[in-house]
Order: structure tokens, then sequence, then C-alpha cells
């Protein structure tokens, strides 16, 4: 393990790769050609930002054995499938309000095939053209409705799993009095000392806490004024200065940052509440069971709100190239060498997560065997393909921080129980928003074949 100060901050900055042609430096280069086309030709003649976009598509038609079948279910003459082909519909939705002949390029490719299949059939290909467009248009609006339909049946089906789980806790509470104290609102709002009452590790309660020598009330380092409830809303920003972070972060191996996080003595409290949580809800057979349980999902917001607030968004600024996260999804993951409902996991395969940043902060149980993280290479860098042997030993009460798109697997748990708490963050404007992700999940470092690439622009 090496203290993060041998390696310099330097080196903890992570490079994000920004796609050659990305979102943004596209739409720029799309402006200001047709802009260069426009003073150079007749403007009249040019529609839609200039003929630079209005170029003949040659689009072939290429889809696998997975999407054929629903291709034939598609009444298609024209080639034109915007439930099929995202191209399509990416084209269709950034192309146009910009692009009014959007629909023209297929027009015309329509037209010369018809003209070439039946040159003896002679009808007004003018109103059938019409019509064809008119159909895309209406596809179109079809596949954009049924998307609608679909994100808001998901919304509605995870708002009343919700109100489900919700409507439990308090018989929950009856047979289990002794959690009452996480769904406890008076911890958001009282002061820190609370925090450093058995929750927090030694290390950072020593580190991020001061006690006012006046009042005696233990005050947050950076942001002493602020309130517990204040910083926990996201009202009050914490900052964390670099050297304070030195001396609470350690680099774990290549990329992934080790803190101190909880004690011991919460983490199992954690662990209790989690399993006692699960054996609760399996016995009832009326409801959709969770299969790990998200704490801020059932109520408890306090303990995501500190991790995401206090330590994920203040440190990402500075551990990885000043990114700026904006929201967070936790869960608590079990791990057993007989799986088992409460810990369903034996081991974890190769991944990426969904994250931007994450958290991974091991709660035990005590004396688990197995169950070890092994990091590999980034997510979209060629030059390492296999999984490296990077191996980190979980602490107890520790979260390990590193990128989501970092590779990681879980070593299968020879003994005991393994829970980890988990935390996925995401930001609108880091990665994601600068590089394609079909690219990025697909390891893609040429435009050729990408939909944002220049070919199709
Ligand atoms: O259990 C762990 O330590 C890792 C879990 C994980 O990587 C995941 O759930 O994505
Ligand atoms: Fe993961």
């Amino acid at each position: 393990m090496r203290n993060i100060n041998n390696v310099g901050w330097g080196l903890v900055i992570l490079v994000i790769q920004v796609a050659t042609i990305g979102l943004c430096s596209w739409k720029i280069q799309a402006e200001s050609s047709s802009s260069d086309v426009m003073k150079a030709s007749n403007a009249a003649t040019l529609l839609g930002g200039g003929e630079i976009n209005e170029k003949l598509r040659t689009f072939q038609t290429a889809i696998n054995d997975a999407d054929k079948e629903k291709a034939s279910l598609a009444d298609e003459p024209n080639g034109f499938q915007p439930r099929i082909h995202k191209a399509h519909l990416w084209h269709a939705l950034e192309g146009l309000d910009r692009y009014p002949n959007y629909f023209d390029r297929w027009k015309s490719r329509i037209k010369s095939r018809e003209q070439s299949e039946d040159h003896s059939v002679s009808h007004n290909k003018d109103s059938d053209d019409e019509e064809k467009e008119i159909d895309d248009l209406l596809k179109l609006e079809h596949v954009l409705r049924d998307t609608a339909d679909a994100v808001r049946r998901e919304r509605k089906r995870i708002a009343q799993q919700r109100t489900t789980w919700m409507q439990k806790i308090p018989n929950f509470l009856q047979e289990h009095p002794q959690f009452r104290k996480f769904w406890d609102a008076a911890l958001y709002g009282e002061d820190w000392g609370k925090w450093c009452n058995g929750i927090l590790h030694p290390k950072v309660q020593e580190l991020f806490f001061t006690t006012n020598t006046t009042t005696g009330a233990i005050q947050l380092k950076t942001c002493s004024d602020a309130t517990v409830a204040q910083v926990l809303s996201g009202a009050v920003r914490v900052e964390w200065n670099v050297s304070l972070l030195t001396e609470l972060l350690d680099e774990e191996c290549s990329d992934v940052y080790s803190i101190p996080i909880l004690s011991d003595a919460f983490c199992h409290e954690l662990i209790q509440l989690v399993r006692s949580l699960r054996l609760f809800f399996a016995q009832d057979t009326t409801i959709e069971q969770p299969r790990f349980f998200s704490l801020s999902q059932l109520g408890i917001t306090w303990l995501d709100d500190f991790l995401f607030r206090v330590l994920l968004y203040p440190i990402s600024i500075h551990l990885f190239d000043n990114i700026h996260l904006d929201s967070y999804h936790s869960f608590v993951a079990g791990y057993a060498a007989q799986p088992n409902c409460v810990t369903p996991r034996q081991f974890l395969v190769p991944h990426t997560d969904d994250s931007e940043v994450t958290l991974n902060l091991c709660l035990g149980e005590k004396d688990f065997e197995g169950g070890l993280l092994e990091f590999g290479p980034m997510r979209g860098e060629r030059t390492k393909t296999k999984l490296q042997t990077d191996t980190v030993q979980p602490r107890i009460g520790y979260g390990l921080l590193h990128v989501g798109r970092l590779m990681h697997q879980v070593t299968p748990i020879t003994s005991g129980d393994r829970f980890a708490y988990i935390v996925w963050t995401r930001s609108w404007t880091d990665t994601r928003a600068k590089q394609c992700p079909c690219c990025w999940l697909n390891h893609r470092k040429e435009t050729a074949t990408c939909i944002c690439g220049p070919q199709w622009n």
C-alpha cells in the first residue's frame, strides 16, 4: 500500500478520454462547416444547415440475427427503422429541427430504387414519396411515444414498489425496535457530535472534525458553521483541502484509493439491519423482493447523503480530474460460499460499473475468507486486455474509491459472509457527456462505425 503523498497528485489525475468526434465537437463542427458553406453558396438553396448535412445517405440495412425477427415485424419498404437502428432514431431526434430535409434523404433513395426496380409502372411518384415521408414521421412518433410510455411505466412501477416497501417498515420496526434509530430524522438536524459517536471510523473523526473550544460542539473542520442538515441536504458544500485528503487516502493499487469511513461497530449494526430486513421481507410473499437493499429506498437517506456529500462529491473533484458528481445510487451486496437470500452472491465476474465514480465500502462480516477484489484495466483502453491481478483485500469500515470504468471482480468467498456497501455516482458533465456511450462500451477508438462519426453527419 502506498501513501498518496508518495505518488504525487499529478499521477492520480485520471485522464478521461474524449472521443475524437465527441458530441459537443460534432455540433460545433457541423455548425461552423455549414456557415462556411452558407457564405460560399447561395443561401436560399441550402436548407437545414447547409449541404454538408444534406448529402445523400448511403445507409445499408445491416441487421444482426437478433434484430431480424423484429425487422420482419416492421412493415419497412424503405429501411427507416428507428426502433431497430438507433442511428435512425438518433438522427431524427438530433436532426429534425436543424435539418428540415432529414426525411428527403430517404425519399431520394426510395425514389432512385423505385425507378431502377420498375421502369414500366407509371404513376405519380411524387405523391408516393410524400406518403412514405409521412409514414416515416408517424413511425418515428410511435417509437418516441412507446419509449416515453415504457419510461413512465417503469417509473410508476419503481414508485409503487418503494411505497409498498415503505409501508412495511412500521411492522418491521415493531418486530425490531432496536433499529428505530436508523430512521430517526433527528440524526439529520443534530450537531456533528452524533456522527463521531460510534458511526465514523476514529481516523476520519480525528481528521474531519474539530471541537469548538467555547461551545464544546463538534464541527466539520472545513466548514465549521454548517449543521448536519445543511451539509446532508447539499445546502452547504464540503470542500476538502489536498493536505487533509493526503493524510486520509491511500493508493491501494493503480487508480484505486482507500479511505477509512465507518467504525467496526457501526458496520456490524448495518449488517444486522440488512440481514433482518431481508429476512423480514422474505417472509412476505405478496411483495416484489429487491435483490439488494438500498437503504435510501427504504427511507434511510442520511447515510447515503453523508457518503455522497461529505466524501464522494468533494473527494472526486480532487482525485478524479475535477469530476463533479450529481447523483447516486447505493445498495448492499451480500456474499457467501453457499449463497442464500441474505447473501445471494458467491463471487462477481469482471465488469465495470454503471457509474462515474464508485465507492465500495466493506462492512464485513468479521473473518470472511476469499472475496478479494481484483482490479484490471480501464474500459476503453485497448492496450491491456486481460484482467490484471491487482488484488485488494477489503478492510472492514474502509471504502475503496475508483472510477466506474475500471474493470474489477470479486473472487469466490470461501467461508463466512461478506457485505459491501456500494455507492454508484453519476455526473451529467463527465465521461458520458464527452464520449459516445456506445463507443465507450465497445472499446471503440475509431469513429468509422459510430453513428456520431463523420459519415453520419
Ligand atoms: O462486492 C464488491 O466488493 C464489489 C461489488 C461490485 O463491484 C458491484 O456490485 O458492482
Ligand atoms: Fe462493480
